[in-house]
């Protein structure tokens, strides 16, 4: 595998995915251009905004009118030379949102299905690939009666297990309930920080973003409305608008200190320290906490007599008016960013301005369970 050889060589940021593509369907024009580096690079939009429409163009499914898409240097499509590599030389792994399995065959044969058609040879493999998504219980299971999160990850096993040069996948988790979302973001999570090669998931729930992102892109009317780094993007008070003034929410980097005998969990973040309910990771884990605009409520001085565990010193960076009664306001709490929701009504009445000192309030248990997560990207593992 000279291929792999000489991939090697080169440092695992290297590896990425490069899609610049146009195509006109209809009144709707996609025009993107975006890297999907190593790593779980996220594609949000609202439905309509050209999410499937990119993915079946790199999966090759679809034909761009123009443009060109490579992973690792390859190139997959590239309308300057006529190159298009067809679906099945693409080497991509694609999940869908339904599992699509063969009813008629067992966990392993759909698995090994995944196998055979791909390139890889040896058991090693579908053990290391059953381990990591926690299906090795159900090999000899019929794919029928597999509740909705198991057969998701037989899916995603499967797509592995064809050791593709990259994932895509397409909302896999949209059709599942909340629950089970909850039970597979672990899995998805063990699988960005272990699979070395880029994953370009399309969502457009935030609370996943929040969990999975390395990288992000916002795609609006088929167009890149901004891409980078999802903390960045999650805490930009401009983006609001796009994601929604009730999923809003910024992403803080934190560190499990300790946990108190009353089932308050401490960690620490650059601003401070966090107090939320029991949290289930050993002190000096690393994660990542989502914390809705909506739940953060500001003062000017620091509140006494007060039932909510965090109070942080905070400055604010910036307020966005939008049309309504609100009023979003974009914090620095030490290096991290957090938003909150207010009223203009609020916010005049405090005399908020960018550089004003206050203090933001977060009830402990507004943080839900599945708002926090590992941390991915360089303080993985
Ligand atoms: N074959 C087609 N002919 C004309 N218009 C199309 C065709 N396929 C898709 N479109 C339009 O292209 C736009 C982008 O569709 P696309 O499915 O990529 O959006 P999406 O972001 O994935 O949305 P969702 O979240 O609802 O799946 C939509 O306006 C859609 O109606």
């Amino acid at each position: 595998m000279g291929r792999r050889a000489g991939g090697a060589a080169h440092p695992r940021r290297g590896v990425s995915l490069s899609v610049a593509i146009r195509r006109r369907q209809g009144d709707f024009t996609l025009d993107v251009a975006f890297d999907a580096p190593n790593g779980v690079t996220v594609l949000f939009g609202r439905s309509g905004a050209g999410k499937s429409t990119v993915v079946s163009a790199v999966a090759g499914l679809l034909r761009p009118d123009a443009g060109r898409i490579a992973v690792n240097g390859r190139r997959l499509f590239d309308t300057a030379d006529a190159t298009d590599v067809p679906v099945h030389r693409r080497r991509a792994g694609v999940v869908f949102q339904e599992p699509r399995l063969f009813p008629h065959l067992t966990v392993r044969d759909n698995l090994l299905y995944g196998r055979r058609a791909g390139r890889a040879r040896g058991d090693g493999p579908l053990g290391e690939v059953t381990e990591l998504l926690g299906i090795g219980g159900l090999l000899e299971r019929r794919t029928a009666g597999l509740s909705g999160g198991e057969a998701s990850r037989v899916a995603i096993g499967r797509a592995l297990l064809s050791e593709p040069d990259f994932l895509l996948m397409d909302e896999p988790l949209a059709a599942l309930d909340a629950a089970r979302r909850a039970e597979i973001l672990p899995y998805l999570e063990r699988l960005r920080d272990g699979a070395r090669m880029p994953i370009l998931y399309v969502s457009h729930n935030l609370a996943e973003v929040a969990r999975l992102a390395t990288h992000l892109v916002v795609l609006e009317d088929g167009r890149v409305a901004r891409a980078g780094e999802p903390e960045t993007l999650l805490s930009d008070p401009e983006l609001v608008r796009l994601f929604g003034l009730r999923e809003a929410g910024a992403v803080l980097r934190a560190r499990v200190e300790a946990h108190a005998e009353d089932g308050v969990s401490e960690l620490s973040i650059s601003g401070g320290t966090l107090f939320l309910p029991r949290i289930d990771a050993a002190p000096g884990t690393p994660l990542r906490v989502r914390i809705l605009a909506q739940d953060v409520m500001l003062a000017t001085e620091r509140p006494r007599g007060i039932s909510a565990l965090n109070v942080l010193p905070v400055t604010v960076v910036a307020l966005r008016y939008g049309g309504g009664p609100g009023v979003t306001a974009q914090l620095a709490a030490g290096d991290d960013r957090l938003l909150a929701r207010v009223t203009r009504r609020s916010a005049a009445a405090l005399g908020l301005s960018p550089g004003t000192r206050c203090y933001a309030v977060l009830k402990s248990v507004a943080v839900a369970p599945a708002d926090i997560g590992g941390p991915g990207g360089d303080a993985a593992g």
